[in-house]
């Protein structure tokens, strides 16, 4: 790898921390190599104490190591110069609580040397792409955990660094700020940026990171490609959407023949928590409903833009959620791993083949490779190595990812999914201990033990507790109805609950504690005949708009007269209101004392005086 491929190079690095006599501590890391190649997305893992911090403390220059020599943009990181090129989001921010978020950018803007109108554009750019325009002008002080980290990132982008440093960037961040965070990190990735994250939230940097560097004390455990680290070599996947019963069963007995039944395990794939979270904050902000934290981010900001390579505008993060979001809700078992997002190219594929041999130089030559074939967002099945899914050798354009167009490859492997298991599996396979999983997208999820019957549930242990448990006959039984497996998204309309509430059809507004409001509308079917109308301004607790009912015989309280008298201290009599108020029952009926009228005349002149 020559000088300009790579952004870190490090090779023996060690770091020991000596006390207060100069004796030997703690070895905080020890012969670590690492290599960041230009342009990737790299993941740096490990427990508490791993040296995580360390190492990336020795990359920024503010730690010398012990041992061993390293290289950050082709210089010693200790090199003012590159300190331009390189942003940095640290554990915690250490934000000035005093600043609003627009003049701690502009205070960052100026250290870094931008003139104003850089400044003065990019705080704005900024601010709405991490989600903060609507908190320009507060004090950082005053921002939320998640929010403090969305400033922090902001102020780590200020000048549009080659190489971006994020240690934890998405600890404390909601489930949208993660996704956004993320998608950011790929669009960052997919600019040229150079981008080195640390994280204990695997999933995400899963999600994202390209390389991985993994450390346990100290030391290097395990590093390289994701892709590679992290596929199950034994197994292979094919999605596709329900089928009959009959082609399932017929799919099932091709498989038959080559693999153990108990191996084979067919279930509906689920809708990750984040997706499911996802949909439902969309569903609301759909809505329109408000929140005071903060927003949703727009897109990637203009200037931190590859120049050439605007062409790809459709990429910025906004758009991207829609995007991954969406291609999560069609293929709810694909992982977003970092590649596919990183490589998703237009996709106008129906047929995507993924191997992970078959990426790799001369992986056409390993038959027992395992094979994914999934078909555009719905179908995903998993075959054993040694199938005759070797296809990069019977089809040279299959893609490394994903993103073949359907009549580019294998017809035989088109997604027909009455065919699509026994023509890619068509029995030739000498491994049958390998286990296949096949999953119908959205519906049903099937498991198959080794050499067990299929069609009885207790001589197949392996078989899941979800929907194909309802057939009992497991014979791979399709429930026809899937409704139970859809996500429900919750309808605040329906959760204010018509109907059930003393007050049915009362328009109920429900704050929660400091952001989000919901609104549900009036129950127009009250049956609640023994309910009368009161006049809206007769209910002080209820919002105006409230057309409330309370039963006959509900008296007016000495209470609700003293508020009613505190809203109207000046009642003209042929006012409606006053008209309503005749209707009943005259105050001293109620049996007002001299000193509570005394006391309402008291209200009325105090809050004449305080108007006045
Ligand atoms: N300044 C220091 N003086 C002495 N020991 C230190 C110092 N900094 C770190 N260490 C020690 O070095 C080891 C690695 O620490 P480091 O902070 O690099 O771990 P980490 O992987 O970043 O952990 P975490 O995930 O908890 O942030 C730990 O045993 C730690 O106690």
């Amino acid at each position: 790898m020559s000088n300009e491929e790579f952004v870190i190079k490090g090779a023996g690095l060690q770091k020991t921390f000596k006390d207060f006599w100069g004796r030997p501590k703690v070895k905080a890391i020890q012969n670590i190599d690492i290599t960041v190649p230009k342009g990737s997305i790299f993941g740096l893992l490990g427990p508490n104490g791993a040296g995580k911090s360390t190492l990336l403390k020795i990359i920024l220059g503010h730690l010398y190591p012990t041992a061993g020599r390293i290289q950050v943009l082709g210089k010693d990181p200790r090199d003012v110069k590159i300190k331009q090129k390189m942003g940095y989001l640290p554990e915690r921010s250490y934000l000035y609580k005093n600043l609003t978020a627009t003049e701690t950018l502009h205070y960052f803007g100026e250290i870094l040397g931008l003139d104003k109108k850089q400044i003065k554009s990019r705080t704005e750019q900024l601010l709405e792409m991490v989600g903060l325009k609507n908190a320009i002008h507060r004090q950082v002080g005053q921002f939320s955990h998640g929010m403090t980290r969305r400033m922090g990132l902001a102020q780590a982008l200020l000048n549009d660094p080659e190489l971006l440093i994020l240690d934890e960037p998405t600890a404390g961040l909601d489930p949208v700020g993660c996704r956004e965070v993320k998608d950011l990190i790929l669009t960052l990735g997919q600019r040229g940026k150079t981008i080195l994250l640390t994280s204990h939230l695997l999933a995400d940097v899963e999600d994202v990171a390209d390389d991985l560097l993994m450390l346990f004390g100290g030391s290097v455990q395990a590093s390289g490609k994701a892709k590679s680290l992290l596929q199950d070599q034994d197994k292979t996947r094919l999605e596709f959407p329900n089928v009959s019963k009959a082609t399932l069963q017929k799919t099932l007995a091709s498989l038959k023949t080559e693999l153990p039944s108990t191996s084979i395990n067919i279930t509906s794939p689920n809708q990750s928590l984040e997706d499911y979270f996802l949909n439902l904050v969309r569903t609301s902000t759909a809505k329109g409903e408000s929140t005071s934290g903060a927003s949703a981010g727009s897109g990637v900001a203009d200037y931190l833009k590859d120049d050439s390579d605007q062409s790809s505008e459709s990429l910025v993060a906004g758009d991207r959620i829609q995007e991954s979001g969406a291609t999560k809700e069609l293929n709810p078992q694909i992982s977003q791993s970092n590649t596919e997002q990183k490589n998703s190219e237009p996709n106008n594929s129906k047929l995507n083949i993924q191997n992970s041999k078959l990426d790799t130089p001369g992986a056409a030559d390993v038959p027992s490779a395992p094979t994914s074939v999934s078909t555009a967002g719905s179908t995903e099945f998993h075959s054993a190595p040694n199938s005759d899914l070797n296809l990069k050798e019977s089809n040279p354009q299959i893609s490394q990812n994903n993103t073949e167009p359907e009549n580019s490859a294998n017809s035989d492997l088109k997604p027909v999914p009455s065919n699509t298991t026994d023509e890619s599996n068509p029995g030739t396979a000498d491994v049958p201990s390998a286990t296949t999983s096949v999953s119908t997208a959205g519906s049903t999820e099937f498991h198959s033990a080794p050499n067990s019957d299929l069609n009885s549930k207790e001589s197949n242990p392996q078989i899941s507790q979800n929907n194909t448990e309802k057939d009992t006959s497991a014979n791979c039984q399709l429930p026809t109805d899937n409704s139970d497996l859809k996500p429900v998204l919750s309808n605040s309309t329906d959760e204010s609950n018509p109907g059930t509430a003393d007050v049915p059809s009362a328009p109920t507004s429900v704050s929660t504690a400091g952001s989000t409001e919901f609104h549900s509308e009036p129950n127009s079917n009250s049956e609640n005949s023994d309910l009368k109308t009161v006049p809206s301004d007769l209910k002080p607790v209820l919002s105006n708009s409230t057309q409330t009912k309370f039963p006959d015989n509900c008296q007016l309280t000495t209470e609700n007269f003293n508020q009613q008298a505190d809203q109207n201290p000046t009642l003209p009599e042929d006012t409606p209101e006053a008209k309503a108020l005749g209707s009943l029952p005259p105050v001293p009926k109620l049996g007002l004392s001299e000193h509570e009228q005394i006391s309402i005349k008291m209200k009325k002149i105090k809050k004449h005086i305080h108007r006045t």
